[in-house]
């Protein structure tokens, strides 16, 4: 029987790597304990051989995939609650690596939605007896939950949602209602046939007043039958372009009774009699979507990794074409046009993972504030949530595109796994805020902050460079850092380009919300600019901190990945820069600078003209001319993707 032998050139490749393939592991796991606990829960579950498929999905019908996911559902969770029972520690149910776990099985599991957001809802916004009551039922999955709060009529516009949840006081319960055929719940993970109960978010009623949306935990199956309960109507909604056996499905209540008990009570209540008390703030019920949007960034990241490994060990692998007549066929990574395409996707796996982290980070320090009602940070976090999951599932999508293209026609196989992959990443760029909605969100903090800006009030930290950036000495060094300084200068130019649009469209007589839409393409393109500033400086900075600590060759790789990012973002957005006309608070502008023509001749570089903006792009100019120069010309085993 023939050996499953190891490709003799994926094998050469494998022995140029220049650092310790262990330690770049351990940085990607966040240290060895992490890879540690890792591998032992990929242990656990790779030698399941159930796991495995006889037969491709793709050849299922709809209910055999659909039942196929539920039995491995199944058996991933009997192995993380025996890891939680034997560690005594729900570790294994940290989002990251419920995540991880649930993706090992091919296809989307239809609990994606009961582990990733019904639970987190109960931590984040049940009151601790109804934690008391619901947690340890939802962790060991004797309940079965999804997270229904889109409808068909309303996805972004919560505030339009149409379900009603009318307080009763005579019975102390509330009233569920689907008014109208677009109040109907409709995408919800787990709702076909899975979940048997889920968080409803429901404009909320009492004494004939609305209080706006709110969360509710409501039981829609019997626990015995599994049946929907009376009142209740539910099924599946049907297929869609990728995530075939997440379940998704619609809901719809008609009076359907339950008690005052079972309102998520953490941050509002409603009283027996039927008085409302309000929370410290009622965005605090949108907080599983900042929760979830924080999350994507490192999804996003980890669907991309999959993606980049695929591309990078099949360039290795593949051999076309015969530039040299006589000669072997050259393997396909040894085209620049290749490397061009599949490094930026590794360097980019690894500034969203990076970013992920720094993200997380912030969120975990938001929340720890909330306990203690603090809520300063909560609109930055928002802006950030919103901007950086938009960016980071937009970038990863295209880019695992990428990576299926640069695999020619074996990518489009469904055994290549890249169309599982990109059906998971295309619906991240939808689900848990638009991309379009989300990067508004932004802008909206973003305006504000101008104006602060403009008043010389000191900002907060992502966005302070907007007071001190025409104080800042230009930088005439050829460094990253100058190149950090080079987003920076576009943010702000597109930050004020698109205030300036909303003032000249309220001059010209429209009232704001008609001056914001008019603008609403420039607000855009700025929350675009601010957010690809933070990832380029966050991957820069994060680089530089860790390099401190790791050995040299490894050092030197990452850094060359951190260079690449921010070479190739500046060569995408060198409109931007050549556009952007630092007009600093002072109003002073910097003139035109003309600058001596490439020193390199590859396409890319003299594609690169020569007339700049500002002082401070002419040293992002020299930076971005060096950092090309070597990116271009550097033989691809100098940038080491030995490791995939
Ligand atoms: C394992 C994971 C699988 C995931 C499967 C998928 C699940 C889902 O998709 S669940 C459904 C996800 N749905 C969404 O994300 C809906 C998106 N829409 C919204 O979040 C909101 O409608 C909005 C933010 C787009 C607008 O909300 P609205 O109330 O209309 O807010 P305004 O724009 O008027 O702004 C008011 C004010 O509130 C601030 N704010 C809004 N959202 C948040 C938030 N999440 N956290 C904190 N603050 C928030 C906003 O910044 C405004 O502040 P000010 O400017 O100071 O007034
Ligand atoms: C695979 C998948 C899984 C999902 N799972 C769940 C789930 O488990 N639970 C759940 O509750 N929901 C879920 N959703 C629903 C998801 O949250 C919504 O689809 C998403 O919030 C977008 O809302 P929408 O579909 O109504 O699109 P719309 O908001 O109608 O967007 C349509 C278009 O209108 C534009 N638009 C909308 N508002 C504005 C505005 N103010 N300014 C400018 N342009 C605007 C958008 O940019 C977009 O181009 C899921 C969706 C998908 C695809």
């Amino acid at each position: 029987m023939a050996v499953n032998k190891v490709n003799e050139d994926l094998l050469r490749e494998r022995a140029r790597y220049t650092f310790n393939i262990e330690e770049l592991t351990n940085f990607i796991d966040g240290g060895e304990e992490g890879t540690r606990n890792r591998r032992e829960v990929e242990d656990m579950v790779i030698h399941v051989k159930e796991l495995h498929d006889e037969v491709p999905e793709d050849y299922l019908s709809h209910k055999e995939r659909y039942e196929n996911a539920v039995k491995k559902g199944c058996i991933l969770i009997d192995l993380l609650k025996e890891h939680v029972l034997r560690h005594s520690s729900f570790d294994a149910y940290k989002p990251s690596n419920m995540y991880r776990v649930l993706s090992m099985a091919k296809e989307v599991s239809p609990v994606l939605l009961h582990m990733g957001m019904f639970v987190p809802t109960i931590f984040g916004q049940a009151s601790a007896e109804q934690q008391e009551e619901w947690l340890h039922k939802a962790l060991m999955l004797e309940i079965i939950g999804t997270y229904a709060q889109t409808e068909l009529g309303h996805g972004t516009f919560l505030r339009g949602l149409e379900t009603t949840a009318t307080y009763d006081p005579s019975t102390e319960e509330f009233v569920l209602h689907s008014p109208t055929l677009t109040s109907y719940k409709w995408w919800p993970g787990g709702l076909g046939q899975t979940a048997n109960h889920c968080i409803v978010v429901a404009q909320l009623y009492s004494r004939e007043k609305c209080y706006g949306v709110h969360a509710f935990l409501v039981q829609i199956r019997d626990s015995e039958t599994h049946m929907p309960l009376p009142g209740i109507k539910v099924g599946d909604i049907g297929p869609k372009l990728g995530f075939q056996t997440a379940n998704n499905g619609f809901l719809g209540f008609d009076h359907f009774r339950i008690p005052r008990k079972n309102m998520l009570m953490r941050n509002a209540q409603v009283l027996k009699d039927g008085r409302y008390v309000k929370s410290k703030s009622d965005k605090l019920t949108y907080g599983t979507m900042m929760l979830v949007r924080v999350m994507i960034v490192s999804d996003a990241a980890y669907e991309l990794s999959r993606a980049a490994t695929i591309a990078a060990r099949y360039s290795a692998v593949r051999r076309q074409s015969m530039p040299r007549p006589g000669q072997p066929e050259p393997q396909i990574l040894d085209y620049v046009t290749q490397q061009h395409k599949v490094f930026i996707a590794i360097a980019t796996s690894h500034a969203l993972r990076l970013t992920g982290g720094w993200l997380w980070d912030a969120y975990s320090s938001l929340t720890h504030d909330l306990d203690q009602g603090n809520l300063d940070q909560l609109p930055e976090l928002h802006a950030l949530a919103c901007c950086l999951k938009a960016i980071s599932s937009r970038d990863s999508n295209s880019l695992v595109e990428q990576c299926r293209m640069s695999c020619g026609g074996h990518g489009y196989m469904s055994s290549s796994n890249f169309p599982t992959i990109y059906g998971a990443t295309a619906a991240t760029v939808t689900y848990e805020g638009e991309y379009t909605v989300m990067l508004l969100q932004t802008a909206r903090y973003l305006m504000k902050a101008w104006k602060e800006a403009l008043g010389g009030i000191v900002l907060t930290p992502t966005v302070a460079y907007m007071v001190t950036y025409n104080k800042a000495k230009p930088a005439w060094v050829n460094t990253p850092e100058a190149i950090i300084q080079g987003f920076h200068a576009v943010a702000v130019g597109k930050v004020k380009e698109a205030a300036d649009g909303i003032e000249y469209h309220q001059n010209s007589g429209k009232d704001y919300e008609d001056a914001w839409n008019a603008a609403s393409v420039m607000l855009v393109k700025a929350s675009e600019c601010y957010c690809r500033a933070i990832i380029c400086e966050t991957f820069w900075k994060e680089i530089q901190k860790h390099s401190r600590s790791m050995s040299r060759n490894l050092a030197v790789v990452l850094q060359q990945l951190s260079e690449l990012y921010l070479s190739y973002w500046v060569l995408e957005r060198s409109g931007d820069f050549f556009q952007v006309r630092t007009v600093p608070l002072t109003r002073t502008k910097f003139e035109f600078v003309s600058f001596a023509s490439p020193k390199c001749h590859c396409q890319m570089c003299t594609g690169f003209v020569a007339h700049i903006t500002s002082v401070v792009v002419l040293a992002v100019q020299v930076s971005i001319q060096n950092l090309t120069l070597t990116f271009c010309t550097r033989k691809r085993n100098e940038f080491d993707i030995g490791s995939c």
